[in-house]
């Protein structure tokens, strides 16, 4: 490559390059120095890729739903303020694939004609300096104004941006405000840093609302505002993530988070924090973690006191893992669990069996948790869920530009991603068919050749998960019998809930999470509720009970302490007291719960000679919900 030469570049870089407020001129030089060194030149016309399909674009929004899911409300709130005056807002991914984009239509047309639009890609190494991929190499708020830009036919832009990171110090992407140069006001580049830091709070508060927080400030006024440092800590006081005001008013590093206690940084135990926080009543506490510093801290706890601990004199209970945690008492399940135990920490693959939400992620999840790889990544790949095309390019990954449409820093895949750590992948049994050859090698040799790349080492435990049925899937050759015996190191049967013999405990296991916070206390189930429960099949298995119990509790008033049936949806109550009235063996012909259910409908609107409002009434349920109901029955 040519090596980079100064004179050529400041023949080239503006004058006024950098002389934004607020922008080190360094960050705009730097970046020329990285496109030229790049290859690219400033007349190149790339305004046709990197462009991602659309396939492509719905893999990366999935990869970043919970970034777009609070984004997008901020974005709206913040375009509302700057409507009209000629700018487009831009959410982009880690990698700089623009996700989301609020905007002036004038101007969402002219920006899309150099690409500035959902599906592009605007990494510095695709489209030179611009502040998307500036601001994610840089990893600091960034203006590009002009001619700033690399690439010639971006001069027209002013961007200003700011990256986007998560709890753990990750960066999740760049929020972005671009207009033309000529409108360019000094305040946007204030707005979007105020935009990147609403976002993160909010997935901070969002990553842990069920966990101890600690707010804290040197000022006590910035309590409560948008800039107080913020951390949630666990039961033992170890950090579990921070806000960004939380990490710089610390200093604290992204390798911090899960290592460190948060005494270190505030000069206090976790036992002084409890009894300040006794004695304070509820005002701010004053610490100094250092000589001459006073740091004014709030305690925010999500339920009942900081810790709830027996006092000091009597033994501490043995702490919960993760899979013990599972454990509510049924003899199969508690079985599963010794023989994972028994694997932990030995590399021994897992295929877990059960019907569909029967908690084989939970259980996938556990083992992670619970064996020696815990602070390692977890990565989940649901295999169902994406396309043939692109299954490979996303397990295996690829090197720049391996294909048309291929990212062109490359992907390093999500088997590569899950180095170190766990690698669930869900649904095997619907993988195809070469990719099931290429995964095998993978098992086989340790190693995974990205598309077009070269073979890399990678270890990791594997976890896999099917509700299929694999000897009918082998008799039919769409699963390979020998991939099938390397991902069955151990395979655990996960029972349905019908055949489960805990259900009490688990309905308290989950009421204790879903009514976290109320005043008084976890609710019970009224004994029509609980024999109701009892005698249902629960073809959803638990996905549908905790769904059931998750709206049960949102309509408890705020002094109730009993679940009835009336608290349940109309659906869930019409599911349930159907088949409560139905013959016990559901499964004689004709006989499934939804034919059962259509039956009752169908008999109770030819009695009431179709009047509709007289049916619903005998049903017990409301007209609306009968109306959907005949109308599911229509289409069935
Ligand atoms: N042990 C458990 N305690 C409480 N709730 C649970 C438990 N296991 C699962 N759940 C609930 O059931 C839901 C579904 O669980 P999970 O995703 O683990 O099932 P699954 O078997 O992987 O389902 P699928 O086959 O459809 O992917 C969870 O989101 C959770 O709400």
């Amino acid at each position: 490559m040519e090596p980079f030469r100064l004179a050529a570049l400041s023949d080239r870089l503006p004058a006024s390059a950098g002389q934004t407020q607020g922008v080190d001129p360094g960050d705009i030089s730097r970046s020329w120095q990285r496109c030229r060194m790049a290859g690219l030149a400033p007349e190149q016309n790339r305004v046709d890729q990197p462009h991602f399909s659309s396939a492509e674009r719905r893999v990366a929004a999935e990869r970043r739903s919970t970034l777009i899911t609070h984004a997008r409300p901020i974005m709206d709130y913040f375009y509302g303020q700057i409507k009209d005056s000629g700018c487009v807002m831009l959410l982009s991914d880690d990698t700089g694939l623009l996700l989301e984009s609020a905007g002036d239509l004038d101007f969402c047309n002219r920006a899309a004609k150099v690409a500035l639009t959902p599906g592009a890609s605007w990494a510095e190494d695709a489209r030179g300096t611009n502040a998307i991929g500036t601001a994610l190499i840089e990893g600091k708020p960034i203006v590009v104004n002009g001619t700033e830009h690399y690439l010639r036919h971006n001069s027209f832009l002013a961007c200003a941006a700011a990256p986007l990171t998560e709890p753990g110090g990750k960066l999740l992407g760049v929020i972005d405000i671009s207009c033309d140069s000529r409108r360019y006001h000094p305040h946007t580049f204030g707005l979007v840093r105020a935009a990147a830091q609403m976002i993160e709070n909010r997935i901070f508060e969002i990553s842990f609302a069920h966990n101890t927080k600690l707010r804290f400030h040197y000022s006590s006024e910035c309590l409560g505002s948008m800039v107080e440092g913020a951390i949630a800590i666990d039961e033992e006081g170890v950090i579990l993530g921070a806000n960004r005001s939380g990490f710089a008013l610390l200093g604290l590093r992204p390798e911090d988070i899960g290592t460190q206690e948060f005494g270190r940084y505030f000069g206090l135990t976790m036992r002084d924090l409890i009894d300040m926080e006794h004695r304070a009543g509820g005002r701010p506490l004053v610490v100094h973690p250092r000589r001459g510093e006073t740091l004014y801290v709030s305690v925010e706890q999500t339920r009942g006191p900081l810790i709830r601990r027996p006092p000091l004199s009597a033994p501490e209970a043995p702490k919960l893992d993760a899979l013990a945690a599972l454990d509510t008492g049924d003899e199969r399940v508690n079985r599963a669990i010794s023989q994972l135990r028994r694997v932990l920490g030995r590399k021994v693959p897992v295929l877990l069996q059960g019907e569909t939400g029967a908690g084989k992620d939970f259980f996938a999840r556990a083992i992670h948790e619970a064996g020696p790889r815990a602070n390692g990544p977890f990565v989940a790949v649901n295999c169902a869920a994406l396309p043939e095309t692109l299954i490979e390019a996303e397990l295996f990954g690829h090197a720049p530009g391996a294909f048309t449409g291929a990212r062109k820093e490359g992907s390093a895949g999500r088997i590569r991603e899950a180095h170190g750590g766990t690698l669930f992948l869900d649904e095997i049994g619907d993988m195809p068919l070469s990719m099931q050859t290429r995964l095998l090698r993978v098992l086989e040799e340790g190693v995974v050749t990205p598309i077009g790349g070269k073979p890399v080492a990678v270890d990791f435990l594997l976890v896999s998960a099917t509700h299929a049925d694999f000897s009918t899937r082998i008799a039919e050759k769409t699963f390979r019998e020998d991939l099938y015996y390397r991902l069955n190191g151990l395979a655990v049967s996960l029972p349905p809930l019908r055949e489960r013999t805990d259900l009490p405990a688990l309905i308290n296991r989950i009421l204790e999470r879903e009514a976290q916070g109320r005043q008084v206390g976890t609710p019970r189930l009224s004994p029509e509720l609980a024999k109701a429960f009892a005698e249902y099949r629960w073809p959803g298995n638990l996905r549908q009970l905790s769904g059931i119990l998750r709206t049960a509790c949102l309509m408890l008033d705020d002094d109730e302490t009993e679940l009835c049936l009336h608290h349940l949806s109309e659906e869930a109550m019409l599911d349930l007291t159907t088949q409560q009235c139905a013959p016990k063996n559901v499964e004689q012909p004709g006989g499934t719960l939804r034919a059962q259910s259509d039956a009752m409908i169908a008999g109770a609107v030819s009695e009431a000679g179709g009047n509709i409002a007289a049916a619903a009434r005998a049903l017990g349920i409301s007209r609306n919900t009968l109306y959907r109901r005949l109308a599911a029955m229509r289409t069935h």
